[in-house]
């Protein structure tokens, strides 16, 4: 039975296990999701250098993912094993869930091969309880100039229920965005809806380059990040809740900038 592999490589080379090598070295093509999340050193070579043996790897965005998955079905129906590799987690903040249910249906297998998933990684790094994070979302750019409030609106109800928010930030065309620029957008939701979810004064928390050897985390108010000199992308923003558990508290002045 041939199988599709879907496989995460956390969030830079020194985070790949030995079982996601593992399965990539075993399987006939190798396709690297180039659009669900980045990463600040792993890219094909990379992949290459780490295979037992040689494998062809292509690079893959949404089109080819999402709507052009029939050539990956068609080889999996020549008998070949296909590895889609993911940075991150391959199931987390992805739609890779309906890749599994159309080989399945289609009579072949898969495996899935957890990786150190950014969601993961700011939670343990926030200092933040990890039994009170709410419903994680995407703050998107506008298109055609329409600013999609549901972040604000998801913030909205984590804070209802005193939970804390993690923001993905989207990448479009390769670009992905700053925490600047997500908090340009969350100061316009809330002119938008106007209802008091944000104030400028609020702690936030924000991961740089996680994983990488420059990686940062810190905490400060909304009206900071203005003022504040961000390393280059990939950027996260945790939301806390209004009301903290006192280490809950502690964690974040460890977090504060100095
Ligand atoms: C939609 S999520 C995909 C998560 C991925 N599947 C995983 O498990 O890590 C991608 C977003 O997470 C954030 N992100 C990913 N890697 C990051 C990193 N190393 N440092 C900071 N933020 C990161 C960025 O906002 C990026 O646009």
């Amino acid at each position: 039975m041939s199988l599709l592999k879907l496989i995460g490589l956390g969030l830079s080379s020194k985070f790949i296990t030995q079982k996601a090598i593992d399965e990539l070295s075993t399987s006939d093509f190798i396709y690297l999701d180039s659009y669900t999340s980045l990463s600040c050193d792993i890219n094909e070579e990379t992949v290459s250098t780490l295979l037992k043996k040689e494998v062809p790897i292509y690079r893959a965005n949404r089109t080819l993912l999402e709507n052009n998955f029939k050539n990956i079905l068609s080889l999996l129906d020549e008998g070949k094993n296909v590895a889609i590799a993911t940075i991150g987690d391959p199931m987390i903040a992805t739609t890779h869930s309906s890749l599994v249910s159309e080989v399945k249906n289609r009579g072949h297998g898969y495996i899935i091969v957890p990786g150190v998933s950014v969601h993961c990684y700011i939670i343990s790094k926030s200092l933040l309880s990890s039994y009170r994070f709410g419903k994680s979302v995407t703050i998107v750019y506008p298109f055609d100039n329409k600013v999609d409030t549901t972040p604000y609106k998801t913030l909205k109800e984590n804070q209802e229920r005193n939970l804390h928010t993690i923001f993905y930030l989207d990448i479009r065309d390769n670009t992905p965005m700053n925490a600047v620029e997500a908090i340009n957008l969350l100061i316009k939701m809330e002119e938008i809806e106007r209802k008091n979810v944000l104030s400028l004064d609020d702690p936030i928390i924000i991961g740089e380059r996680l994983g990488c050897e420059d990686e940062e985390v810190v905490a400060m108010k909304v009206h900071e990040v203005f003022d504040y000199k961000f390393k280059p992308q990939p950027h996260i923003i945790v939301y806390p809740s209004k009301s903290l558990h006192f280490m809950e508290l502690e964690g974040l002045k460890c977090l504060m900038k100095k």
